[in-house]
């Protein structure tokens, strides 16, 4: 594999970090989407994050778990400064705040599923699948750590002469990741960015980002629902619910139900810790929607021509959910109008 590139550019000097313990403090975070609704006040947009907790300390390996749409690749973005927070000093990496600090910047990696999958997903124009040469990506950041490049590249079998339009799915994937680690990290932030890669490549990055975190002290955070060869690589795991809670946050060592399937050489431990926490929020959503139902508590799906304010004859009529037991208004509250009169089905009204 041919790695030569240009005479190396000396190594930058980056604006130094505040000595820290923890790497990343979360105290009592609240988020929630900007409402893009005029109908919606901010106020009432759902919140995704709520008295959210967390620790991580400096080295350390966190596993971030939770079911789809549980607020992990939200919590990823805010602790890579890509949100604002109503109160962003409850948010601190390295010691700095997330969101304001640009010295973060320098020291800061984030990978998420979105790079290389559309055109100018980095910094700069060159789209990624465009007829370019990996070297010539970022050229002036690859010359600045050529060792580190050439050990990463090696790592992920990236050929420097492949060309950026020809690449398959899980080369583009390992192009882009080299590109986000080519510079020293203290933390860095990985939404995800494995599913196409293939298993040797998935492990042999593994066991590197491992190395990172063991001799240079960097941190990572790494959410995931593939749990292949993670049995012994998260030092810490944070379980995010489905409610954007903290369910469970700390050191795996100290985690009962796991160090009980190690106690038992279970094969699979951490896809059983994952499969524990998530299916008992699944059964808990299932029995408080059976609960619901007994209560008669769900609503009466209207039928969109009632809709008042509207040009049906349907306006002005009370559209107000129903428990299912009652009729609709009257009992005859779709009558006298005229699509009634015509005896159209679609007035009749539909339950949930
Ligand atoms: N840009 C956005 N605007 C409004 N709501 C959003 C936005 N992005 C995500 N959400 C909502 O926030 C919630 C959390 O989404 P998020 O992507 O953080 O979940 P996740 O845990 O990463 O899910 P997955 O495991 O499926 O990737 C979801 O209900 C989602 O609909």
């Amino acid at each position: 594999m041919d790695t030569s590139t240009a005479a190396p550019a000396p190594a930058p000097i980056l604006p130094p970090l505040p000595p820290y313990e923890s790497a990343i403090e979360v105290t009592n975070l609240n988020y929630s989407y900007p409402s893009r609704s005029s109908f919606v006040s901010s106020e009432a947009a759902p919140k995704i994050l709520d008295n959210l907790n967390m620790v991580a300390p400096r080295g350390s390996r966190t596993l971030l778990l939770g079911a789809n749409g549980s607020g992990k690749s939200t919590f990823l973005r805010i602790l890579a400064g890509r949100h604002l927070t109503p109160d962003d000093r409850n948010v601190s990496v390295c010691g700095l705040n997330a969101y304001r600090d640009t010295r973060l910047n320098f020291h800061r990696a984030y990978l998420d599923c979105d790079w290389g999958m559309k055109a100018g997903g980095f910094s700069g124009s060159a789209p990624l699948a465009a007829d370019i040469a990996v070297r010539d990506m970022m050229k002036k950041l690859q010359a600045e750590y050529p060792e580190r490049r050439d050990e990463i590249v090696e790592m992920l079998g990236i050929d420097l002469d492949w060309r950026m339009h020809e690449l398959s799915d899980g080369q583009r994937r390992r192009v882009q990741i080299l590109l986000g680690l080519v510079r020293p990290f203290e933390i860095l932030l990985l939404d995800e960015i494995t599913t196409s890669l293939d298993v040797c490549v998935r492990q042999d990055l593994l066991r590197w980002l491992q190395k990172e975190t063991v001799e240079r002290g960097a941190t990572i955070v790494y959410a995931t629902h593939i749990f292949d060869g993670l049995d012994d690589w998260p030092t810490d795991v944070m379980y995010l619910t489905d409610k954007g809670t903290t369910g469970w946050q700390g050191k795996l060592e100290d985690n009962e139900f796991y160090q009980d399937l190690r106690a038992r050489q279970h094969p699979a431990k951490m896809l059983s810790l994952a499969d524990h926490w998530l299916r008992a929020e699944l059964d808990e959503r299932r029995k408080s929607k059976k609960r619901e139902r007994a209560a008669g508590e769900f609503a009466v799906k209207v039928d969109p021509t009632l809709r008042q304010g509207g040009y049906a004859s349907g306006r002005n009529i009370d559209t107000t959910l129903k428990p299912k037991t009652e009729t609709y208004a009257g009992g005859g509250g779709a009558s006298g109008r005229l699509s009634d009169m015509l005896g159209n089905a679609g007035v009749t009204l539909k339950h949930a």
